[in-house]
């Protein structure tokens, strides 16, 4: 069998610890290349070693050395070390699956550019329930055009960086373009202080930091004698990891293009 080379970029972090545990766990891929960031403390150890199966794949912070033998990257970092590795992964055809969220619009103009050289599957959220949760708030938000208000709560453990989280943010998106609204015109990120009446047409975005919360998402159509609320929940990272493989092994006979895990289920309608 032709194994998946996959190298890991963030190996110390919470989700690269989760992919590489994943990478050697699954019998069509090999762990070829970890990454961190110069000056980690990891840096010269065996990737793999937490798992109590070192297998001889040292963390890197050298592109060419951690990426020699990789065919895939599998990056969830933050945005300017996703576009570093982004650079060598498109001018080495190197195949991209990137989970960084907080990109802002020269990062994701960035990443389209580089499909142009390289297969790279981009997408806020890599779990099986989250991508299905957005095909059904397309559902709901057509059916709740008139007279609900839609808001969009999101709850993250206390290290996260970035808010709103990029499944809170693609979520405004997918029922932003399901009303025909721009969510750049209508999303309300913060009240505080008089606010005025809620403008119907807006989305809002809240935010909630704490503990180990892994992350939890619920749409709110709030209506008036009902309301309505669609919510995923994950209890581990594990499914991201997972969605992440399967990522890769759809990109396996692609050389270019920018695609989502939309496109990766086959839930583009
Ligand atoms: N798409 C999805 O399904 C999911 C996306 N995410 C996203 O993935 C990202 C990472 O999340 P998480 O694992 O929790 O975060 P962590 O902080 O645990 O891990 C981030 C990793 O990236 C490394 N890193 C940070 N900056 C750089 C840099 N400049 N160069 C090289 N490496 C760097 C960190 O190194 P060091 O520890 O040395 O700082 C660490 O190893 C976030 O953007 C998060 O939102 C998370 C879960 C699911
Ligand atoms: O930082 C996290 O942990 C997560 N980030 C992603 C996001 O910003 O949407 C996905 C998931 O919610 C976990």
């Amino acid at each position: 069998m032709n194994q998946l080379k996959i190298a890991v970029a963030g190996a110390s972090g919470r989700m690269g610890r989760m992919l590489i545990e994943a990478v050697q766990n699954a019998d069509d891929a090999i762990l070829s290349g970890a990454l961190d960031m110069a000056g980690a403390a990891g840096l010269g150890s065996d990737a793999a070693a937490f798992t109590g199966k070192p297998g001889g794949v040292l963390v890197e912070s050298d592109l060419a050395k951690g990426l020699a033998d990789a065919h895939y990257l599998i990056d969830f970092t933050r945005p300017d070390a996703t576009l570093k590795h982004l650079e060598y992964c498109a001018a080495h055809g190197i195949k991209m699956i990137i989970g960084t969220t907080g990109f802002d619009q020269s990062g994701k103009d960035a990443i389209a550019a580089a499909a142009r050289k390289t297969a790279i599957v981009f997408a806020p959220n890599m779990s099986v329930g989250v991508n299905v949760t957005m095909k059904l708030l397309e559902m709901a938000a057509k059916s709740f055009s008139e007279g609900y208000d839609i808001e969009i709560i999101e709850a993250h453990h206390r290290h996260k960086v970035d808010a709103p989280s990029g499944t809170a943010l693609k979520m405004g998106e997918v029922i932003a373009g399901a009303l025909g609204r721009n969510l750049d015109d209508v999303a309300v990120y913060a009240r505080e202080g008089v606010t005025g009446e809620r403008d119907p047409s807006s989305i809002g975005f809240a935010t909630i930091r704490g503990g180990d919360i892994v992350g939890d998402h619920t749409v709110l159509f709030a209506g008036i004698g009902e309301r309505i609320e669609i919510s995923h929940k994950s209890a581990s990272r594990v499914t991201y990891a997972h969605g992440s493989l399967r990522a890769a092994r759809f990109l396996a006979d692609k050389t270019t293009g920018l695609y989502d895990m939309q496109d990766v289920l086959g839930l583009r309608s």
